[in-house]
């Protein structure tokens, strides 16, 4: 996964947030007719409203993976539900794939919603009477795909999802995350473009949850998926995402990777997140790196400029000589010597770039 090329700007968003704004309350549609298009959240508030999501702005590019994090009530599932349109934001403009869903017919917006969207949500939803097969491949028959069709789709599915020989179990036969791949691989049957997941790994035990995560991160290698994922945990943020977008209150705090998350905090809200968190879990080696000079003599041992610091760190310190850094056509970019493992593990590196 590369964020660099995922966020330039040549890219066309898949989703497109302008001054998205969702207020909950009796006054709130008749207060934003008056507001003749200028939204002051203040006022809102000063009238007992709930401003559930507060001027959201952002950007979602091809195959990128965007982590909505926050606490409970930091306004994540609705910003979440109004760009799936569970929900109709209250103003703003919202686009998928350049068209503004705010001003879709209903009839487009299933459309959409068939064609190009998956979700998977907290709880899994599975029919309790249906086994796994069956589960999965229901929905592609209300789609209208034929029984033999479907069943071969599901099928692959759970072997995707790992579930191989749990084809004919029921829901309850099965554990929690495995019903959580359930629910995941039959929103991967239908083939979504983009996807939503709200808490996707919350009701699993810890364990599991990091099995999931890794689960995950294998299928998005192979399916580059555009994906909106909502947690409240920090540490699964880290994990996953390309990008984080930090919420309090309904508003985006800091939209930026995780490493810049972490080396530059831009609220103090986020600054307390970030507090706990171990650099080289997030830091990549090309973070870290000093220029080649040619003729130095380097070890056998190469690294890759992607690579987490952490991953990496026990092999470069055990080498007394420095490591050369590649890309992904193997070409060196850089080197590591010991001491620059050694500074981010233990010392000051406030000079780092993410
Ligand atoms: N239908 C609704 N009517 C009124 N207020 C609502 C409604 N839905 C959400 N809210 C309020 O909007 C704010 C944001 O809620 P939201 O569910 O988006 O938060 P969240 O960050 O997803 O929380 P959690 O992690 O607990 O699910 C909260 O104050 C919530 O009470």
């Amino acid at each position: 996964m590369s964020v660099q090329t995922k966020t330039s700007s040549a890219l066309e968003p898949v989703i497109r947030c302008e001054s998205v704004y969702k207020i909950f309350g009796d006054n709130a549609e008749k207060m934003m007719k008056e507001s003749g298009g200028v939204v002051d959240a203040e006022k809102f508030k000063e009238a007992g409203c709930i401003v559930g999501v507060n001027n959201a702005s952002f950007e979602v590019y091809p195959g990128e993976l965007l982590i909505i994090m926050g606490l409970s009530g930091s306004g994540k599932s609705t910003l979440l539900r109004c760009i799936s349109k569970l929900t109709t934001a209250s103003a703003g403009e919202i686009f998928v794939e350049g068209d503004d869903i705010l001003k879709m017919s209903n009839k487009q917006l299933i459309e959409l919603r068939r064609s190009k969207m998956g979700m998977v949500f907290q709880s899994f939803a599975l029919l309790p009477h249906k086994t796994v097969l069956e589960n999965i491949a229901f929905p592609l028959q209300v789609k209208g795909i034929s029984t033999s069709e479907s069943i071969k789709r599901a099928q692959e599915m759970i072997d995707l999802v790992s579930l191989t020989g749990r084809e004919n179990y029921f829901p309850r036969d099965l554990s929690g995350g495995q019903q959580q791949r359930v629910g995941i691989a039959r929103s991967l049957a239908i083939e979504p473009d983009i996807w939503f997941l709200d808490e996707p790994f919350s009701a699993l035990d810890p364990l599991i949850r990091r099995e999931m995560q890794d689960e995950f991160l294998r299928l998005q290698e192979s399916l580059n998926k555009t994906i909106l994922f909502v947690t409240h945990d920090f540490d699964e943020a880290l994990r996953l995402a390309d990008r984080i977008a930090i919420m309090k209150d309904g508003v985006i705090e800091q939209l930026d990777t995780p490493a810049n998350i972490v080396l530059h905090p831009a609220t103090e809200y986020v600054r307390k997140f970030t507090e706990q968190v171990p650099r080289e879990k997030v830091l990549k080696i090309k973070a870290i790196m000093e220029p080649f000079v040619p003729g130095e003599t380097l070890s056998e041992l190469e690294v890759s400029g992607e690579d987490i610091i952490a991953t990496v760190a026990e092999e470069v310190l055990n080498d007394d000589r420095p490591v050369a850094v590649v890309d992904e056509n193997d070409k060196v970019i850089g080197i590591l010597h010991r001491a620059n493992v050694v500074s981010t593990l233990f010392g000051d590196n406030a000079s780092v770039q993410p």
